[in-house]
């Protein structure tokens, strides 16, 4: 809700970023799971007169929103999703608080993945895994919801089955054309689920767990290609559409994607001496680099989505 104050329009918000918790639950058969959490919330809340007359009278201290993350995380009796928990959070501070009109509830999921050891499952062993879960919930006093999920920090890279050419040439262009180069990235993807209403998300206990799990094998097969022949990439913008498009055909909540795919080039090493080569580049000793790198992202929304 903007305001106009001595002739100025405002726009205010607050909350607390980065609350971290660790919920373990314990099963009586002795198996154990924990998720970690940054939680941020961020609250959209009628106090513009602690802005404008010093009256902090309508104010949701910070400090009581990281205490309601424990509080929360306590009343969290089986295992949930983060995208649960941030819904449950953000419904707490829209319902709870008369001045609170909006709460965006923002989680990244520490990878902590149980251990197999000799081929069975551990009961309370856990390692990090690398990407991270995310999500973003913005849910209104009405109970209207905005859902986003995400990855980050995905790692992928394959060997062959790429190339790049056919681009512009110019006075400025030094780069060969090659249908033989390394492709790596470290994708960051966000996706939206169609559900616009806290009572219409699906009551399946880790749903959005599942999904996340599901969206990220897609997006990874969809970049790799088939185990033995894999599939040819002729740019990082047809691999990121490729991957997009696989998302929204395959699941039918989700009603847009979005993807960010850095280029980390990984060089060709020729090295010479005055009179002699030392190392000819024959597709086999690269130099990795991640600065300067590509930076490519795109958006695919279907046609009919609300937003
Ligand atoms: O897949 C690529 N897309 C580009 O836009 C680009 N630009 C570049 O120098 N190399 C590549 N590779």
């Amino acid at each position: 809700m903007a305001n106009e104050n001595d002739g100025f329009k405002f726009e205010q918000r607050h909350g607390k970023a980065r609350v971290r918790v660790a919920r373990v639950w314990r099963n009586p058969d002795g198996r154990q799971s924990v998720v970690e959490w940054s939680v941020s919330i961020s609250l959209f809340s009628d106090c513009q007169n602690a802005y404008f007359r010093d009256d902090n009278s309508d104010i949701v201290a910070t400090d009581t929103m990281k205490n309601t993350v424990y509080v929360k995380a306590k009343e969290c009796k089986g295992q949930l999703s983060a995208e649960d928990f941030a819904i449950q959070l953000a419904k707490h501070f829209t319902s709870f608080y008369r001045q609170v009109y909006a709460a965006i509830v923002k989680i990244v999921e520490k990878p902590w993945e149980r251990v197999h050891v000799d081929g069975q499952p551990h009961n309370h062993g856990f390692k990090l895994g690398s990407e991270r879960h995310t999500t973003e919930v913005i849910v209104e006093k009405s109970g209207l919801l905005k859902l986003t999920s995400g990855v980050e920090g995905l790692a992928l890279l394959k060997t062959t089955k790429s190339g790049f050419e056919g681009f512009i040439r110019d006075k400025y262009t030094a780069l060969p054309e090659t249908q033989e180069r390394i492709l790596a990235t470290e994708v960051t993807a966000s996706w939206r689920y169609s559900y616009e209403s806290v009572s219409s998300i699906p009551q399946k206990p880790l749903y959005f767990t599942e999904r996340y799990l599901d969206v990220k094998k897609v997006l990874v097969d969809t970049f790799l290609g088939p185990p033995k022949e894999g599939v040819y990439s002729p740019s990082v913008q047809s691999t990121l559409y490729q991957m997009a498009k696989a998302a929204l055909n395959r699941f039918p909540d989700i009603s847009s994607v979005q993807l960010k795919m850095p280029n980390l080039h990984f060089l060709p090493v020729n090295l010479s001496s005055k009179d002699s080569s030392i190392v000819k580049f024959e597709d086999d000793v690269y130099l990795p680099t991640d600065e300067p790198h590509g930076s490519i992202e795109a958006s695919l929304t279907r046609f009919w989505a609300k937003l």
